[in-house]
Parts: structure tokens; sequence; C-alpha cells
């Protein structure tokens, strides 16, 4: 795939809601360089895809959000598609292409110029990538939810944006497809370009993220490297659970989470009864 120019993003005051109700508030992530990989955390409902939605273009917002030269939220839908490749939680159903049609239709719509060949043997390139050539003839609409995120994905990241925006790409694969797609994500960031990536896996952002970002209540709660960010107090606050964090053999952050804070766990005896 073709390099992007470096563009670092910035993110300032940033605040959006829902039929006047707010969810993002004041929200500001500072700059964030080609090359890496961010990772969104944080509980149900902390506005994680809000965010984005706001960062795709998909709903309106006060604040600055710049790529570069560019704010995105006062760019031309030409300039986002150029820029941006935005995969939501859920691909809308109904569609009746196949995977690769829906890869040459994200194609058609973004940077990418080229013949008809081109376009077809880039799509092809980008299921390759994936491992999913073998789906490439399948209706979007009548594959499993693991394959349809693949397919997703594939319409993301097709063009070889500069920003590439993905929701929760790997709640629905299994254990090979998660590592494959995490490996992805970090070699499509070491070509240059910068991952959002919202993830309710702790365990995977910390392996994969240069930086965690930890939403709550629409609220930046912290932004730092996984050692940094990811504590037992980040835990408590942010999610209500008490949770040891060790390390591995490998050196590799372990999340145990024991209980919900404040509850004690319920011991097993021997003989399986309550202790
Ligand atoms: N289309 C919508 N209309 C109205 N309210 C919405 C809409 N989408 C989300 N919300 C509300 O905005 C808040 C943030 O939702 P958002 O989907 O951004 O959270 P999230 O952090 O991505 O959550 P999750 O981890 O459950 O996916 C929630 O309270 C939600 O109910």
């Amino acid at each position: 795939m073709t390099t992007p120019v470096g563009r670092a993003l910035a993110i300032e005051n940033l605040s959006a809601g829902y039929g006047g109700r707010p969810v993002l508030d004041r929200l500001s992530i500072a700059g964030i360089e080609p090359r890496s990989v961010v990772a969104i955390v944080g509980p149900n409902g902390a506005g994680k895809s809000t965010l984005l939605r706001v960062l795709a273009g998909l709903m309106s917002a006060q604040g600055r959000a710049r790529l570069g030269e560019d704010d995105l939220l006062d760019a031309l839908p030409e300039i986002r598609a150029a820029r941006i490749g935005f995969m939501p939680q859920r691909l809308p159903a109904g569609i009746g292409l196949s995977v690769i049609e829906g890869v040459v239709g994200a194609l058609r719509v973004g940077p990418f110029a080229g013949t008809t060949r081109q376009v077809h043997l880039r799509a092809a390139s980008v299921l390759e990538r994936l491992g999913i050539t073998h789906l490439a003839l399948e209706t979007l609409d009548r594959l499993s939810g693991g394959q349809r995120q693949m397919a997703s994905l594939a319409q993301a990241l097709a063009g070889g944006p500069a920003l590439l925006l993905l929701d929760e790409p790997t709640s629905a694969l299994d254990l090979r497809h998660q590592l494959h797609v995490m490996d992805t994500i970090r070699s499509l960031a070491d070509e240059g370009r910068i991952v959002i990536v919202v993830l309710h896996d702790l365990q995977l952002a910390a392996q994969w993220a240069d930086r965690i970002v930890v939403l709550r209540d629409g609220r930046l709660h912290t932004d730092a490297p996984p050692e940094i960010a990811i504590t037992p107090t980040m835990l408590a606050e942010v999610y209500g659970v008490e949770a040891r964090i060790e390390r591995c053999s490998r050196g590799r952050l372990q999340i145990m989470p024991d209980a919900l804070a404040g509850h004690r766990p319920r011991l097993e005896t021997r003989s399986g009864k309550p202790g």
C-alpha cells in the first residue's frame, strides 16, 4: 500500500451529543503522531463510538480536530474521504454486495485513483493482507459476525488513509483473527498512519497500543502509555473493578480482574461450598 504523508492529529475541546444531550465534554487529546496506535477504552456508554463518529464526520461537534493542516470538523467530504478510513461497530445490514464489491466501492469513494483493473487488483491485495481472499465473492449479508468484521476492516483500510478509525474491530473475532487484526493494525501504523482503535479488551490494548486513552462519562480520564495508564486505581475508578496487574514472563501486562470494587469474591472451599 502507498505510504501516506505523516500528519499529526490533535483533538481540542471536543463536545458533542445527541438531540441536545451532551456526551463528549470538552475532550482534548494532545498531539497524536503518525505511526502510532491509540486505543480508546472505557466503560459502556463512555462516548468512545461517539468520538470516532465525530472524527469521521458523521456527527457535528464543537471544538477542533486537526489532522495536519485540516480541521476534520470543517473539512469537505472529499478531504475526509481522502484522509480517513472508518470502520463502524457494525456494518449496516441489507447490503447486497459481495465482500470484494464492498472494498471496490470503498476505493471508488476514496482517494485511490486507478483504472478498473488497478482498483480490482488493489481490492484483491487488501483481502489478501487480511487473509480473507476466500470470502471475496461471498455476500456481505450472509457472513458470520467475525467475517463481517474482517470485511468491514478491509473497506476501512482499502484506500490507505492517513487516519484509521476502528470501532471494536476484534469484538467478534476468534483468537487467531484477533492477533491477525492487531498485527495488521500495528503494521498499518508502522507504514506512517495513525490508528485509533476502540477496544474493550484491555489485554489487547496493553499489548498492541502505544497509548491508551481512557474515557469516562465523555471526559478524558487517562492518556498515557499502557504501563502507566492501566493500573488497579484506574480500573477501580473507571470500571469499578478490583484487579491485579502483573507481568508475564515476556514482560507483558497481565490484567486479572478479581471482583467488583467493594465486593468480596465468593471463595470456594474444596467441597465446592462457599467458605
Ligand atoms: N444514536 C444515538 N442517539 C442518542 N443517543 C445515543 C446514540 N448513540 C449513542 N448514544 C448515547 O451516547 C452515549 C455514548 O454512547 P457511545 O456509543 O458513544 O458509547 P461507547 O463508549 O461507544 O459505548 P459501548 O462501549 O457500549 O459501545 C450513551 O449514553 C448512548 O446512549
